[in-house]
């Protein structure tokens, strides 16, 4: 039986249980506060963990898959890789002080620097040889500045809301682009019920991404329509009862859909039609 850890609260937990529940995975209900449930059907237990603890339990091997944050899972330094990028939970990794105080990264050596992700900042200032005092917060970490525990943050932005209210600006390179992960042991032996969970949620993934587009066009610019939606691996051409034209199938990905029915229309196609991926296997 799979053992899979799921965050049980906090910013990506219901996505993580909306994606499971898309790929056919039992779940619990909204508000739901077990801490386990199993799912027979599909010979898999779910567990209901702290995010930031997730990485632990899948580096120590107690449990086979896990979702979290790429930032949470660099910070816990266990021995557990990346599986799937799982497309929400999208935010950024950035150092932040009062713009009157400290402007640039060559200004961090030497000062204190509040974070909730010590390792992940650790890491990065050693990296580039920078040594400050990384001084380890829960949470809230935009107000130790203003309460003179730290100089300069380094904390999650995701809309910089929560920095604006603290009067605080970001500087320097982003330390780190993080999404939710599936993640993995380092080295695990490859395991065929692993396989299907990462096809269901990739398949997951592409039905988010992409739509079908269907067309008709003129036999003498097939190339070119073709060329326009070149599909995944290639488009579906089939005849039409009239000769001169044909019909064409493809995937567009979702972002560009009405770039490519513009397009699309430009060249002379008609009865474009657009359909949602209810489910799929790659
Ligand atoms: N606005 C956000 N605030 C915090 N974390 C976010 C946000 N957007 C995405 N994330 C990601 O969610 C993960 C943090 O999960 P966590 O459960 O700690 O979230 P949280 O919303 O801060 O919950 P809590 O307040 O209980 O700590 C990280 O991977 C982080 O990058
Ligand atoms: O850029 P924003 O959209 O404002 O979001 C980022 C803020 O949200 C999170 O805080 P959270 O509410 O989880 O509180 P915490 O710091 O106690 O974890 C995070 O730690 C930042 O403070
Ligand atoms: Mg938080």
């Amino acid at each position: 039986m799979l053992r899979v850890a799921v965050p049980n609260k906090g910013s990506l937990s219901e996505s993580a249980a909306a994606m499971l529940r898309e790929a056919g995975y039992r779940q619990r209900s909204d508000g739901g506060r077990e801490l386990m449930l199993a799912d027979p059907a599909n010979d898999i237990e779910f567990f209901f963990l702290r995010p930031r603890d997730i990485a632990v339990y899948i580096g120590t091997g107690t449990l086979d898959l896990g979702i979290t944050g790429r930032d949470l899972l660099l910070d816990s330094e266990a021995p557990a890789d990346e599986v799937v990028s799982l497309g929400f939970g999208g935010s950024t990794f950035r150092f932040a002080a009062p713009p009157s105080a400290v402007t640039e990264f060559g200004q961090i050596a030497g000062r204190r620097v509040a974070t909730s992700y010590p390792g992940l900042v650790r890491q990065y200032l050693a990296d580039r040889g920078v040594d400050a005092e990384v001084v380890r917060l829960d949470g809230a970490v935009e107000t130790a500045v203003n309460l003179g525990v730290a100089d300069v943050i380094a904390d999650v932005v995701e809309t910089g809301t929560t920095l604006r209210a603290a009067g605080l600006a970001v500087f320097g390179e982003p330390i780190l682009e993080s999404e939710a992960v599936l993640v993995r042991r380092r080295g695990a032996d490859p395991d065929p019920a692993v396989d299907v969970l990462v096809r269901r949620l990739q398949g997951v993934l592409v039905a988010r991404q992409y739509v079908l587009m269907d067309y008709d066009v003129r036999v003498e610019t097939v190339e070119q329509a073709c060329a326009i939606t070149p599909g995944l691996e290639s488009p579906t051409v089939s005849p039409l009862h009239d000769k001169g034209w044909v019909a064409i199938r493809a995937m567009v990905p979702r972002s560009r859909t009405n770039q490519v029915m513009d397009d699309l229309y430009d060249l002379g196609a008609r009865g474009i039609l657009v359909t949602s991926i209810h489910a799929c296997r790659l």
